[in-house]
């Protein structure tokens, strides 16, 4: 079923006389109301096929147990590794900070999406600030989502980077939402090294093999939130199909539900539970692994009734580290599955060149060796 899932057109906006973006604005609150559904949202049909309306059953870890208990670390890693293989994803809980606080988090991202369209508009930027179906880069099979980005520097002694960018993006009276988005950084970034810990203990390797390697690490947080749709049976996704093309994305979601992950050949549902968040392997840690971790595939349905908001903390190497397996993860002759490269320039290539999607890795590898033979080592 997965090689059915076609490749979505890259289609940018037309460019006005300065040669900028002319932007499609839409107004999901008046969209709403009408119960419009514009073509611009419809999915080809292979990639909303029928959920299974089972559940996904995934290995639960509880991060301040596997911290302070050697044993409990060793059960840890034997049972995210089986996940891993079979499709790239397990939770997590207990990660240290309360749920007074994701709650705190989450009514921060309800808080920012409330702002005017106008507000919206004015905070958009490149790589950061909002989206709205990101129209302002794609004409057509649109996601019914808005999406509010900023970066954040692992390990950086800068400890108001994100203070400072929510600043930039939405102006001094947005200090509170900067403090507390600093503090789930800081978090995600704690709660990273044990993951890396985790990973490597699972796979074999030193034990700060991964954790090295991400110490100054480049992520990209996302907030998303999905507005009801109530034509949901028209072909609207809040995501289609895609692996994510970054390291791990750790997922924050909010009481609604949606998300989806393939697994078993049939698509299963991960609803939400409470102070737990979900670990996704991306295409970057699968080339980490040669190919043994699985990209978790996954895709996002809308609810015809209510909106949704999630936070994708998208972990990534700084972009020019080169992406290459560690040596004791090849077997004796065992052949690489991925060629090196560079971080920045699979990112540049989801941008610039082909929508992500399920076999994003694979494209960019290809598209890599044809135009550029010199890389195709
Ligand atoms: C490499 C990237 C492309 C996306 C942002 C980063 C990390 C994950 C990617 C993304 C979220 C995967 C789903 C599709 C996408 C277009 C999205 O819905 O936001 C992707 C991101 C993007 O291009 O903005
Ligand atoms: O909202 C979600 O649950 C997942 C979002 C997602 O897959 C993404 O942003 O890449
Ligand atoms: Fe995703």
């Amino acid at each position: 079923m997965e090689s059915n899932i076609p490749s979505l057109p890259f289609c940018p906006p037309p460019k006005d006389q300065k040669g900028e973006n002319k932007i499609q604005f839409f107004d999901f609150t008046s969209l709403q109301k009408e119960g419009k559904v514009p073509k611009e949202f419809i999915w080809p049909s292979e990639n909303w096929v029928k959920s299974s309306g089972e559940i996904i059953k995934l290995p639960l870890i509880d991060i301040g147990a596997i911290k302070s208990d050697e044993a409990a670390m060793s059960y840890a890693a034997e049972i995210v590794r089986k996940a891993c293989i079979e499709h790239g994803a397990f939770e997590v809980t207990n990660i240290g900070v309360d749920s007074d606080f994701i709650n705190d988090v989450l009514q921060e991202t309800n808080n920012i999406f409330k702002l005017p369209l106008s507000k919206k508009i004015s905070a958009i930027a490149k790589d950061s600030g909002f989206s709205v179906a990101h129209a302002e880069r794609y004409t057509t099979v649109l996601p019914w989502k808005e999406t509010f980005t900023f970066m954040f520097k692992h390990n950086t002694k800068n400890d108001t980077q994100v203070v400072d960018a929510i600043d930039s993006l939405l102006g001094e009276e947005f200090q509170q939402a900067g403090l507390v988005y600093q503090k789930y950084c800081n978090a995600m970034n704690e709660l990273s090294e044990v993951i890396m810990e985790l990973l490597a203990i699972s796979l074999g390797v030193d034990r700060k093999h991964y954790q090295r390697f991400f110490e100054d690490a480049e992520s990209m947080m996302r907030c998303n939130f999905y507005p009801p749709c109530s034509a949901s049976l028209s072909g609207a996704l809040g995501n289609g199909p895609h692996c994510d093309p970054i390291s791990i994305t750790i997922l924050l979601q909010d009481q609604v539900g949606g998300l989806e992950i393939f697994a078993d050949n049939k698509w299963l549902a991960l609803p939400p539970k409470p102070n737990t968040l979900v670990i996704n392997i991306g295409d970057t840690f699968m080339a980490l692994t040669n190919g043994l971790y699985k990209s978790c595939l996954h895709r996002v349905l809308v609810s015809n009734k209510v909106e949704r908001k999630s936070l994708t903390f998208f972990m990534n190497p700084r972009g020019d580290k080169i992406v290459s397996p560690p040596k004791e993860l090849l077997g004796k002759d065992e052949a690489r599955k991925y060629p090196d490269y560079k971080w920045l320039d699979l990112y540049k290539f989801t941008q610039k060149t082909r929508r992500v999607d399920a076999k994003t890795l694979d494209s960019f590898i290809a598209w890599r060796s044809s135009s550029q033979p010199s890389n195709s080592n």
